[in-house]
């Protein structure tokens, strides 16, 4: 989710201790390129000539990546934020807050198998989440009525001594809430081999508030130091033995009651975890303003990394440059129409992302830009034209395209047309930025 682009891949052996060495490159796409036992069921096989291949052949000598699976606890009721959805499934743009972190932790390569533990009652909402947003790779399995039992369950189904247990046991597996969203490769990476070496590790951030104790009389009892103290976020991981383990030994009262997953494996397996400092973005959903915020890191996610491409009747002669344009994820279009044929460009680029299946996961924008030159064309018959795009707009947000029209005013005065290419321009800026299903359908003017 945001940050850089630059993928992680595993591609060397583990070294003599059993921790493992990261070689970081531009990230390659495929996950062939993983040297972990990717999705594929394949270790990754692309060695790099010379000193990789050896450390390959020394790691298939039995010092191997370790196996790593996910676990998602997906099976609350979100309280707190207040609404009917459980708040795993609250839409971000039209689309549920579990598909993006399914799509973060899907992004990592080295994850074989995803576990959600979602509620019966949610579990077919969560098959089309998977249908719809084609999801890999993922298991679910019956939530349980506290986040430690939802965990549980998923474990369970990680492990080989249950019957009809299709999942390969891992060796190491994150713990990660449904409902944190922005999870990033580094920080997986970090707290997989954190908990190879030490058993258990998790993200930590600082506390943002005092930590106080009341006391019985809703008094202050004690406040802890802030700085000598820490919020617990997630990713978590574990080795699998010692996360199960700590699951098996686990109290009632602790399933019931419990918060923190790093502590049973202290409590039940003398395990101390590893803690990993981790970014801002972890935070978990939790109220309504988290929402608002998750959708703002969202939106800004578009305007800062995927960029817009503008496309015109004179720079694509052929549907070839066209297919060219959309060739690389791009989320923003501005379609200059120069033909008196008013939608003929907008139609074959809306024909183009049709096909691309680039929207399924965000919402595509695209401008269709158009001049009013009153001298060439009356007024009237300009406008009854450009009024095609409502329909044309309505048939396209079927699919997570969002069409809107501009209107650009072409004075004959140099001034006044600097000014409207001025105006145009921030209204682009703007609709790219929100993203607003509101305006779809609509013709602004400059
Ligand atoms: N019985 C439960 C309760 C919670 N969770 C999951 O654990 C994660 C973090 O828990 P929390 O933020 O407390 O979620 P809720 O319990 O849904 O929120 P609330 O406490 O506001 O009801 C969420 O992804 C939630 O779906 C779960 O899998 N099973
Ligand atoms: O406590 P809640 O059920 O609201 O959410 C779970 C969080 O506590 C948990 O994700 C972190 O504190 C790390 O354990």
């Amino acid at each position: 989710m945001g940050g850089s682009p630059e993928r992680y891949c595993l591609r060397t052996a583990v070294e003599f201790n059993g921790t493992l060495r990261l070689i970081r490159r531009a990230g390659s796409s495929t996950c062939g390129d993983c040297w972990a036992r990717g999705r594929s069921g394949e270790p990754g096989t692309a060695a790099l000539p010379g000193a990789l291949g050896r450390a390959e052949a020394e790691a298939e000598a039995g010092r191997r990546a370790p196996s790593v699976a996910a676990v998602l606890p997906a099976g609350g009721s979100g309280e707190r934020m207040g609404v009917p959805t459980p708040k795993q499934f609250c839409p971000i743009l039209e689309r549920p807050l579990i598909s993006y972190t399914l799509q973060a932790l899907e992004r990592v390569c080295w994850i074989k198998d995803i576990v959600v533990a979602v509620t019966g009652e949610n579990m077919e909402v969560m098959k089309d989440i998977i249908q719809r947003y084609q999801h890999k790779h993922i298991s679910l399995v019956e939530a349980g009525v506290t986040r430690h039992r939802s965990i549980f369950n998923a474990l369970k189904a990680l492990a080989e001594d249950q019957p009809n247990s299709k999942l390969a046991k891992p060796e190491v597996v994150i713990i990660h809430d449904a409902v944190r969203p922005f999870v990033e490769e580094g920080v997986l990476l970090e707290v997989v081999i954190a908990a190879k070496e030490h058993g258990a590790a998790g993200a930590i951030r600082p506390l943002v508030s005092t930590v106080i104790s009341p006391s019985v009389d809703g008094c202050l009892d004690y406040s802890l130091e802030r700085a000598r103290h820490r919020a617990s976020e997630m990713p978590q991981a574990f080795l699998f033995d010692v996360i199960y383990e700590a699951y098996q030994q686990c109290s009632d009262y602790d399933l019931e009651f419990g918060t923190e997953c790093l502590q049973l494996a202290l409590k039940y397996c003398h395990t101390k975890a590893k803690l990993v400092e981790g970014s801002p973005d972890l935070w978990k959903v939790t109220y309504k303003r988290d929402l608002y915020a998750a959708e703002s890191i969202i939106k800004g996610m578009f305007v800062l990394v995927t960029h817009v491409k503008v496309t015109s009747g004179a720079l694509c002669h052929a549907d070839r440059d066209l297919q060219q344009i959309i060739l690389e994820p791009c989320y923003n279009f501005v379609c200059v129409n120069v033909m008196t044929s008013d939608f003929e460009e907008t139609q074959k680029l809306l024909n183009m992302l049709e096909k691309s299946n680039l929207s399924i996961l965000y919402p595509v924008v695209v401008i269709s830009v158009h001049f009013l030159d009153c001298k060439s064309v009356p007024f009237g018959q300009k406008m009854e034209h450009l009024m095609q795009i409502r329909e044309l707009a309505k048939e396209v947000k079927k699919r997570n395209i969002l069409l809107c029209g501009l209107l650009i005013y072409y004075p004959q005065d140099k001034q006044k047309l600097q000014e409207s290419l001025r105006q145009g321009a921030a209204i682009i800026a703007t609709l790219i930025k929100e993203r607003n299903p509101g305006l779809v359908g609509q013709l602004l003017i400059a």
